[in-house]
């Protein structure tokens, strides 16, 4: 997936995004770094066109997203979303089955047995019958994934998918990322702790105020200096044994 002099603007707002250009690797996870306000949800949201495009392109596979037909794209792109309220009445085994819609259509036309991997796959085979709104944060976030992945996508985007997981089901997801992207999958994470992205990411893009300010991998990004001025605040990087580089924000 790549973004061409991608630019967007909200409504009597005075920040937006600033004509992005880059690329997502294929088969690689990207996180999107940078500070609050930066843009980095609403380059997210164009990314799955859950915004409208203002200006610019975002290729597929060379193609231009918005030449592509919606039902094509919907089995294409697959967006982690956040706790929703529409879904609070339905099973954990419904809204897995919602990411078979762009195959099915209608949530009656799914089969069961399309859906029964992906609950297997993410532990939630003994909740597949528990209503949305009796799990956890991190029980709801692992439905999220399922239902995600059962849309078959190439490209997969996830908001701050680690907000309500502990350290051991953090640990489990980027390994499940990192499976996921060593079979093809385009994985697109924004991410606030920038030690979990710098050591889970082979490609990181840098945002703030909306203008891209560095991507590369990480060895690239690692930079005291550039890092500092993006999130504003001093900033160390030292060497942990059996860690190795740890970005430190220095007290002011
Ligand atoms: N629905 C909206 N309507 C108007 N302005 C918005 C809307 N969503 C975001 N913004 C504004 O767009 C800018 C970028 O917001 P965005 O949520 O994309 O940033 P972010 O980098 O994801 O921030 P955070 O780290 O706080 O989640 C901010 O100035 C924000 O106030």
């Amino acid at each position: 997936m790549e973004c061409q002099h991608v630019s967007y603007q909200y409504p009597h707002q005075p920040q937006g995004l600033h004509d992005l250009t880059g690329t997502f690797p294929p088969g690689q996870v990207t996180t999107i770094i940078g500070p609050n306000g930066a843009g980095k949800s609403t380059l997210l949201n164009l990314l799955a066109q859950r915004l409208p495009l203002q200006a610019g392109q975002i290729l597929l596979d060379q193609q231009p997203v918005t030449q592509l037909k919606p039902k094509v794209l919907a089995q294409q792109v697959a967006m982690v979303t956040q706790r929703h309220q529409l879904y609070d009445e339905l099973t954990v085994r419904e809204v897995v089955a919602t990411g078979r819609l762009p195959y099915h259509g209608l949530l009656q036309a799914v089969p069961p047995a399309e859906v029964t991997p992906y609950l297997a796959a993410n532990g939630l085979t003994d909740l597949a019958d528990t209503i949305m709104q009796d799990l956890s944060g991190g029980q709801q976030q692992r439905v999220w994934l399922a239902a995600a992945l059962a849309q078959e996508p190439s490209v997969l985007l996830l908001d701050e998918p680690t907000t309500y997981l502990d350290v051991h089901y953090q640990q489990v997801l980027m390994t499940q990322l990192r499976q996921l992207a060593a079979q093809g999958m385009t994985v697109i994470q924004v991410l606030h702790d920038i030690n979990q992205a710098f050591r889970e990411s082979d490609w990181l893009w840098l945002l703030q105020a909306g203008q891209l300010v560095a991507s590369g991998t990480p060895a690239d990004l690692r930079d005291a200096t550039l890092l500092a001025r993006a999130f504003a605040t001093p900033i160390e990087i030292v060497d942990v044994p059996q860690l190795g580089p740890y970005i430190v924000q220095i007290p002011q």
